[in-house]
């Protein structure tokens, strides 16, 4: 019935069932044919009489909504008056059909029938209202207001005095089934598909029939925008309605939860308004509904009909007290992601009107995709339109613009589909010198399997963005105060790994971890302040590197600060090529630090196994690219890593890199800025100095407005320069235009490019001038380990190298780069190179502006930065093998030998 245009119902089961209890008190006899019979006389005065009259009284007026809308009320009062009420033989069909309460023939003069017949004409005539009011766009002009009214006011005449009689109360808690709508749920505006049909839906539903019924909302509503199509000044508020979603307003006990997921945001001026507005009007919905639980049946449809009329007139409203069944609870996880969603997206609106009204400059600017990571990135908001190329973009990128949020937040959900059908994954559109993000729609059963990943999603990209702006906004890192900020849970990339479920179990059923928990198969390595292990934790099939280190040994040797510092830096990680701290626990005066595993080696090692021991240009600057991305995140962290070298680079399951070892890494300051760009557009230096002057960090089609699924290392070369890498490839002109936008744009920098140390630290072929000459060091020294890893991951070789470390470090401060003639290395590999290790750091690449910088060379020309963590790696490692059937210093059960005196657990360190 409601599935019917204009059809709608008003049910109240407990009321039905009460009425056919009580039945004998109002049922006649069964009924003649005759007309007689059918309409026995009744007592005036009596309430019966008084709805017959009614009833007929309203039945003679001609239906507005002409014949086909009159004789499907007709019908549908009929089929439920009772075949006395139908002459029609076009009616005839309907009479047949049984009567929903079991009665197969119910007479006019029922009261049960009078009753039923006038709820349906009751929300009949109510949904006319409705939808000439929508049709009219004039609440007040429409002629069938009073007459709603005074439907309603008899209808709830009806109630009283059939309650009255029946001597039922009609409490709150007997009232379970009330199902009211104004209007046909399937009225979806014709004029864009995506745009959800403007509704407000309540719903109040107990939660069982015995305790205090709880209230349900839903509320779907849009403020109506005169230019839906343009996105200027709509505000929309979409709470999906999908049977599985949990509901996205929950009353519950006083607790008020709502879901908004606002799929467009506001972008006029006066959208701010709006959005508060909404929300308020959201809140208030919700309060309705949730006050009315303590209104009787009377109260609580004034409530509604007070909803109904406060609305826009466009708003529709729908009330549904449903059958007295309980639904399950919605999960009480998926309520707080979806308040997430609203307090971000709100905000979101908020900040975005405050700041594109005073939108000073455009700047690059960021948008997460929450479904498939999509990085949807613009880079300018007035003359270009937003795009997405990005696809499970590394936080980087976006929390380098989340950092900046003095510009735009947005936050957009596609879904995977984005990689099929890209146009129509994601809605993008502009207003107002901003972008507008909307959803795109998605079917319930893809939102059956999405919700759990956005959600997931939703959730990281905000913690990151939190992390970060907590990180970005402070100066000095207290370990306290890392402690509390990044606890190991707190690593939303790595919340669906069951590793974290593994330990958690553990900690649950033990009460603690500790290292008699995990079975020790094969020591890994040792370092300056620990050794590593495999581990397995016990009882569960999974794997950890764990780092044991001796408390007191480490006091000895005065190495405290450095395990500390270790610490603190991995609680604070999440990234995908940088390793993740599961647990952290002191056993018998053993620091030990749970991390993840890594099977496949060290990059030192995979070289070593390269044919001339060096690696092909394409899989360097695969891993170089990634040890980028790790270190751009470092150091927005505020971490200066100091460490880089192929050992320290450690190659997951997947291929995949994981920077390792912290224990030399520098805590600083980050104070996020803003550089404008004062170069002439095209003349860039981090680019225009170099052989090629194209855009290469970001492609074109990151400003095409729709999520797209590019290869990641999309070919840098056309064959023809791959035969001859000397001849430059000729730009091309779109390649100019958007290098040279790019490079008017504004750009942020959130690196610690002003920190400085004095400390001598590092590996002796690595170490950068200024640490050598000990005149303070910053950023910029990851920089130029940066260009000695490219060097030797393709010459097979260190720069400087002398013949002792002597020499070495002299050849770093002195001598001058070259580059060997074998292997043949491209012009755009030595360029980067050269630009890296420039020995002033001042004038080093990077130093200014950070990673963006070199990630903006053209040796990385072609690759997407967002994509890289899907690419295909140069190669996998080796099938696995934990090792645990090696012989030293396993015992026989293959674990190591760990000897337990009590809780005193023993085994070799060192
Ligand atoms: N998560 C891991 N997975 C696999 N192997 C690891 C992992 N972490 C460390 N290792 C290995 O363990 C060894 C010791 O690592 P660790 O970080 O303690 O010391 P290091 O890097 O050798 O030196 P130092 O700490 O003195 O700088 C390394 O050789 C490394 O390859």
């Amino acid at each position: 019935m409601g599935s019917l245009a204009g059809a709608c119902e008003i049910v109240e089961e407990k009321d039905v069932v009460r009425l056919a209890k009580h039945s004998s008190r109002y049922c006649k006899p069964a009924l003649g044919t005759s007309k007689d019979m059918e309409r026995p006389a009744l007592n005036q005065g009596s309430m019966e009489y008084d709805i017959d009259q009614l009833f007929q009284s309203i039945t003679i007026k001609p239906s507005p909504r002409g014949v086909l809308g009159s004789s499907f009320h007709h019908r549908q009062m009929s089929s439920s008056a009772g075949p006395s009420r139908t002459t029609s033989p076009s009616n005839n069909a309907a009479m047949k059909k049984p009567f929903p309460m079991g009665s197969p023939r119910v007479g006019p003069s029922d009261s049960i029938s009078l009753k039923q017949a006038l709820r349906d004409l009751c929300i009949s005539k109510a949904s006319e209202m409705a939808a000439q009011k929508r049709l009219s766009k004039s609440a007040a002009a429409s002629p069938r207001v009073s007459e709603a009214d005074r439907i309603k006011s008899l209808y709830r005449q009806v109630l009283n005095e059939s309650a009255g009689r029946s001597g039922l109360p009609m409490d709150k808690g007997k009232r379970s089934l009330v199902e009211i709508s104004l209007t046909p749920v399937d009225d979806i505006p014709s004029s864009s598909q995506s745009v959800p049909q403007r509704f407000v839906v309540l719903k109040a539903e107990p939660s069982n029939s015995i305790s205090e019924p709880s209230k349900t909302v839903r509320c779907q509503m849009q403020e109506s925008g005169s230019s839906l199509s343009s996105g200027s000044g709509d505000y929309e508020i979409e709470i999906d309605e999908n049977a599985t979603s949990p509901p996205h307003v929950v009353v519950e006990d006083g607790l008020v939860e709502i879901d908004k997921h606002i799929t467009s945001l506001p972008l006029c001026s006066g959208s701010k308004v709006d959005a508060e507005e909404l929300d308020k009007s959201i809140v208030s919905s919700a309060r309705v509904e949730s006050d009315s639980t303590a209104l009787g049946d009377s109260e609580l449809k004034e409530k509604v009909d007070k909803a109904t009329s406060s609305r826009t007139e466009n708003s529709k409203l729908k009330s549904k007290v449903p059958r007295n069944i309980p639904r399950p609870k919605p999960r009480p996880k998926r309520k707080i992601l979806l308040k997430k969603k609203l307090r971000i997206a709100v905000a979101s609106a908020t900040k975005m009107v405050e700041e594109v009204d005073s939108s000073l400059e455009p700047s690059a600017s960021q948008i997460l995709c929450q479904n498939c990571h999509c990085a949807l990135k613009n880079s300018s908001i007035e003359d270009h339109p937003p795009t997405n190329t990005e696809k499970c973009s590394n936080s980087l990128e976006a929390n380098q613009e989340s950092l900046a949020s003095t510009h735009l937040i947005r936050i957009v959900k596609c879904n995977k589909e984005a990689k099929k059908n890209s146009s129509d994954s994601c809605e993008v559109s502009e207003s107002g010198g901003a972008i507008i993000v909307m959803k795109q729609d998605v079917s319930p059963d893809e939102q059956k399997r999405e919700n759990p990943t956005s959600s997931e999603k939703i959730e990281f990209s905000l913690s990151s963005k939190d992390s970060l702006e907590n990180y970005s906004s402070s100066t000095s890192m207290s370990e306290e105060s890392n402690l509390s900020r990044f606890s190991c849970g707190n690593k939303p990339h790595m919340s669906m790994d069951v590793r974290w479920e593994a330990i958690k179990h553990v900690k649950l059923q033990h009460g603690s971890l500790g290292l008699r928990h995990f079975n020790l198969l094969k020591k890994l390595g040792c370092g300056d302040i620990g050794t590593v292990y495999l581990a397995e934790l016990v009882g569960a099939n999974c794997l950890f590197a764990i780092k044991v280190m001796d408390i007191e040994f480490l006091a000895r040797r005065k190495k405290t600060p450095r395990a500390q510092a270790e610490r603190v830096i991995l609680k604070m990680l999440d990234h995908p090529f940088l390793p993740t701290l599961y647990a952290q626990f002191t056993s018998d005066n053993l620091s030990c630090l749970v991390m993840e595993y890594c099977p496949g080696g060290d990059l030192h090692v995979l070289r070593q196994k390269q044919l001339s021991r060096c690696f092909s240009e394409p899989a360097a600057r695969f891993y170089v690219a990634e040890v980028l991305l790790a270190l751009e995140y470092l150091h927005m962290l505020g971490v200066i890593y100091r460490d880089l070298k192929p050992e320290n680079i450690l190659v997951r399951e997947d291929g995949h890199i994981m920077l390792t070892d912290f224990d030399l890494s520098l805590t600083c300051a980050v104070n996020p800025t803003l550089l404008r760009s004062t170069s002439p557009p095209g003349k860039d230096p981090a680019r225009m100095s170099g052989l090629y002057n194209t855009s290469n960090c970001i492609q074109p089609l990151c400003i095409e407005p729709s999520c797209r699924v590019v290869s990641c290392f999309s070919p840098r070369l056309s064959s023809t320069q791959a035969r001859n890498p000397k001849k430059p490839r000729k730009p091309k002109r779109a390649d100019l235009l958007t290098q040279q936008f790019r490079s008017s744009l504004p750009q942020l920098v959130a690196e610690p490019t002003e920190a400085r140390s004095n400390s001598f630290v590092g590996t002796h072929e690595y170490l950068a001038p200024e640490i050598i000459k000990g005149e303070g060091h910053g950023a910029a020294v990851d920089w130029w380990t940066f260009g000695v890893l490219l060097y030797e991951l393709l010459y097979g070789k260190t720069p400087f190298k002398g013949y002792d470390n002597e020499e070495t470090l002299s050849n770093v401060v002195f001598q001058n780069l070259k580059f060997p003639d074998s292997p043949l290395v491209s012009l755009q590999a030595k360029d980067l190179i050269r630009k890296l290790l420039v020995k002033d750091p001042e004038s080093r690449l990077g130093s200014e502006k950070g990673a963006a910088e070199i990630k903006r060379h053209h040796f990385f020309e072609g690759l997407n930065w967002a994509l890289i963590r899907c690419a295909t790696p140069p190669e996998l490692p080796d099938v696995y093998d934990n090792g645990a059937t090696e012989t030293s210093p396993q015992g026989n059960n293959g674990y190591l030998e760990c000897k337990a005196i009590g809780d005193h657990l023993e085994f070799e360190l060192f």
